[in-house]
């Protein structure tokens, strides 16, 4: 039995993940610690999203998937047993590639979260709804019109909705699915300084093909090629010093 890294959100140990007879994932071992940024690059089909999927056994929507080894969050396997997908996913949130609000009121999008975990008085939902939007600095940019159908904000406000609504049932972690790549340079540069801001109090996942980005936003990095992790370290000796062939090939450009 290994044993567990401390401070660690996720400690994972021989994971294996296969859809149908295809393995994409293959003997995955780390950990992922709290408060840190940890960013998972590679390229296109290594298993990024298949990984990233699995934390919060999203994974679990995709018919024929299989799974070995563990993943323990809490100090429990959840590749095990029967788990509350509702509280897991309360406390494990996720932003996808794209702003997905729902097509409601900005006000609607954020409450909606807490409405589901019971909280139903008025004052209370505006103070979260006004606290979260202030977390992903856009109260100053929409207080005048909560109201306003979220469909109507630019790509990059709705990205940031999207974290507000996340963050609005305070997850231990958020978990990004390449966050940034619909968005323009500004947007990106804000959502970017959102997650340097966020670690100090949730564990953030993020996928990302842009390596600048990982080099800028994360202190750990995982490099996974083939559905393996080839290399896992802190972020900066892995971009200025990394121990294995493949992972400077990859950072230098060199395939990818
Ligand atoms: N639902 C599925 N059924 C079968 N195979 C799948 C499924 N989803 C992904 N795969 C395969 O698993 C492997 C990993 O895919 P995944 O989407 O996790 O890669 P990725 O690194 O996120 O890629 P990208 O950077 O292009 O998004 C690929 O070979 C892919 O074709």
């Amino acid at each position: 039995m290994e044993l567990a890294e401390k401070d660690a959100v996720f400690n994972i140990f021989d994971m294996n993940l296969w859809y149908g007879d295809f393995q994409a994932l293959h003997n995955l071992h780390f950990s992922i610690k709290k408060n840190e940024v940890t960013a998972i690059i590679g390229p296109s089909g290594c298993g990024k999203s298949t990984f990233i999927k699995t934390l919060n056994l999203m994974i679990n929507m995709v018919p024929g998937v299989k799974m070995s080894g563990e993943i323990k969050y809490q100090d429990r396997n959840i590749l095990q047993g029967s788990v509350d997908l509702v509280q897991l996913r309360k406390e494990i949130g996720m932003i996808f590639q794209k702003g997905n609000p729902f097509p409601q009121s900005i006000y609607n999008n954020v409450a909606y979260g807490p409405r589901i975990h019971g909280i139903k008085q008025k004052k209370k939902l505006d103070e979260i709804v006004e606290q979260s939007l202030k977390d992903v600095a856009l109260w100053e940019e929409v207080k005048d019109r909560l109201d306003s159908n979220a469909m109507g904000l630019s790509g990059g406000q709705q990205q940031r909705l999207c974290i507000a609504r996340a963050i609005a049932t305070k997850p231990d972690v958020i978990l990004m699915d390449e966050p940034t790549s619909a968005l323009d340079p500004i947007s990106t540069l804000k959502v970017e300084k959102l997650i340097t801001k966020l670690k100090e109090d949730y564990t953030i996942v993020i996928v990302t093909h842009n390596m600048q980005q990982a080099a800028r936003v994360s202190d750990k990095t995982a490099f996974f090629l083939n559905g393996e992790i080839v290399e896992f370290s802190d972020t900066d000796s892995l971009f200025s010093n990394p121990s294995d062939k493949r992972t400077e090939e990859y950072i230098t450009g060199r395939f990818g």
